[in-house]
């Protein structure tokens, strides 16, 4: 089949590389030159493992092209996905002029019946706009489907290739027919196409991730009554996730989400709401838990060195708002250095893959370190803010030797609570008892 994915970002790039991977025809169109540039050159512009292999494989074998021109990009398409971004408008809502933009320049163009899927995360309602911008210029017919996307950066590509399911919103049973087709390879093992209206695939998108965002933030309330109850929240993950009504699954306390996707889409279902007169009362306790959750190691730090920052130099590991990613959008990493910062320490960094991000925003407000142990070297504290497996095994003899005091910060429970007391550390956690090391206990 020969397929177009117009905006060739995140999603973009993924769902073209993994289509072109089944068999696919693909053309990914961008408006951005220099992307477009990079990816005609075989350089991706993102950090995704797996993408790779998949992508020199495609274009190698002539099935994945890349272009600016959108006529050229859709010519011929039986199926056109928009992956465009839908960032937060000034009040909260998903910004849809991408999207509709995109629309408004498919009318003209469209030369035979098209399937054109919203891939995007878009509130409900907008596969109808999104039909009513290309009708008014439409010489031929085409349908409107919504297709939300529930891929993971980090895993984007085993989420795609295997996803759990596949949403497709449409009432047209042609469109129904060629989406059939496209899925039919990924979803061999068994696991659903479901289809619905375009409103309710819409709706589904934004439940998944709120809920998902809900239940990070109830485990995050659990670990902070934790703290004060006495009661670790790893052995309340354990014991409540092994009740198969939970789920072991995003019940790992921490320093809050972040990500370009949870935050902006919990505020927009916020709005939605707002927009049809409901008060979602659950949803705003979320935004409110997680905006405080991103903020709960400061006050520790500062406690543990009697209020002031100044002259410290503290140790970030971890800048990705998740491990294997480079991604920084609502990093909890940036909030808590600029913090930091503003509290008077000095802050030297090291993130696998996230560094050149940062180094974009911050600049030499921080000193960005070749290696993890690097970070270290004098450093009064370690903060952890993101779980990269190699901070998880770390040679603890090297650290004690680097670091200034043996005092850490884990604002993702990397280790176990009984290791830094054999170890000797001084260790914070969260919605864990505080472990002393004997040095604190004396002084
Ligand atoms: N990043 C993720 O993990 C996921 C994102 N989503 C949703 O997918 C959508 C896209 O997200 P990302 O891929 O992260 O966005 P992104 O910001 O990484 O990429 C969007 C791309 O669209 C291009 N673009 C903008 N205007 C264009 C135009 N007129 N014509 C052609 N290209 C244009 C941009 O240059 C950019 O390359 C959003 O709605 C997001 O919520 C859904 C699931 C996962
Ligand atoms: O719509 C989207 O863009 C995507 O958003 C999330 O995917 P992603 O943002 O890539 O990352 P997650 O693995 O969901 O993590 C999001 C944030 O939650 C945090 N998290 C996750 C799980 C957990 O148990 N605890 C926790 O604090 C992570 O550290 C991270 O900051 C969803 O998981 C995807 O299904 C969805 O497609």
């Amino acid at each position: 089949m020969k397929i177009a994915v117009v905006g060739t970002g995140y999603v973009g790039l993924v769902t073209g590389t993994c289509f072109a991977e089944t068999g696919n025809q693909v053309t990914c169109v961008d408006i951005d030159e220099r992307k477009v540039e990079k990816l005609n050159n075989r350089i991706i512009p993102i950090y995704e493992p797996g993408l790779d292999v998949l992508f020199h494989r495609n274009v190698e074998e002539g099935r994945l092209k890349f272009t600016t021109n959108l006529t050229d990009g859709i010519k011929g398409a039986e199926v056109i996905f928009l992956a465009l971004p839908t960032p937060p408008g000034e009040d909260g809502s998903a910004d849809l002029k991408y999207i509709l933009g995109v629309a408004n320049d498919l009318g003209p163009i469209l030369e035979q019946y098209a399937v054109i899927v919203d891939k995007s995360t878009v509130p409900v309602g907008t596969a109808e706009k999104v039909h009513d911008c290309i009708v008014k210029n439409a010489k031929v017919d085409f349908d409107v489907v919504s297709n939300p996307e529930f891929l993971r950066e980090g895993v984007a590509v085993e989420d795609f290739m295997k996803p759990d399911r596949v949403v497709i919103g449409t009432k047209s049973d042609k469109a129904k027919a060629v989406m059939n087709r496209l899925y039919a390879p990924l979803v061999r093992q068994g696991n659903p196409v479901i289809f619905m209206d375009e409103r309710s695939a819409e709706m589904t998108k934004y439940a998944a991730n709120a809920f998902l965002a809900t239940k990070i933030t109830f485990m995050n309330e659990i670990a902070n009554l934790c703290e004060k109850v006495g009661a670790n929240v790893d052995d309340i993950r354990k014991g409540i996730g092994t009740d198969s009504r939970i789920g072991k699954r995003f019940l790992f306390a921490g320093i809050g989400y972040g990500g370009s996707c949870f935050p902006k889409d919990v505020q927009a279902l916020a709005r939605t709401a707002q927009d049809y007169d409901y008060d979602f009362k659950v949803l705003q306790s979320v935004m409110d838990v997680n905006y405080a959750q991103k903020k709960r190691l400061l006050p520790m730090i500062k406690n543990h060195f009697g209020g002031d920052l100044a002259g410290k130099t503290i140790a970030v590991w971890g800048l990705a708002f998740k491990p294997y990613t480079d991604d920084i959008r609502e990093a909890p990493a940036l909030d808590n250095i600029r913090d930091l910062l503003a509290a008077g320490a000095k802050v030297t960094a090291y993130d696998p893959e996230a560094m050149d991000n940062v180094r974009q925003i911050l600049g030499n407000q921080v000193t960005f370190a070749h290696t993890s142990y690097a970070a270290l070297d004098d450093a009064d504290a370690l903060v952890i803010m993101t779980e990269w497996p190699m901070f998880r095994t770390p040679e603890f003899e090297k650290m004690n030797l680097l670091l200034k005091n043996k005092v850490i910060f884990d604002g993702r429970n990397v280790y176990e609570l009984d290791q830094m007391r054999e170890l000797g550390y001084t260790y914070y956690s969260i919605g864990r008892e505080v472990v002393m090391s004997s040095v604190e206990q004396q002084a």
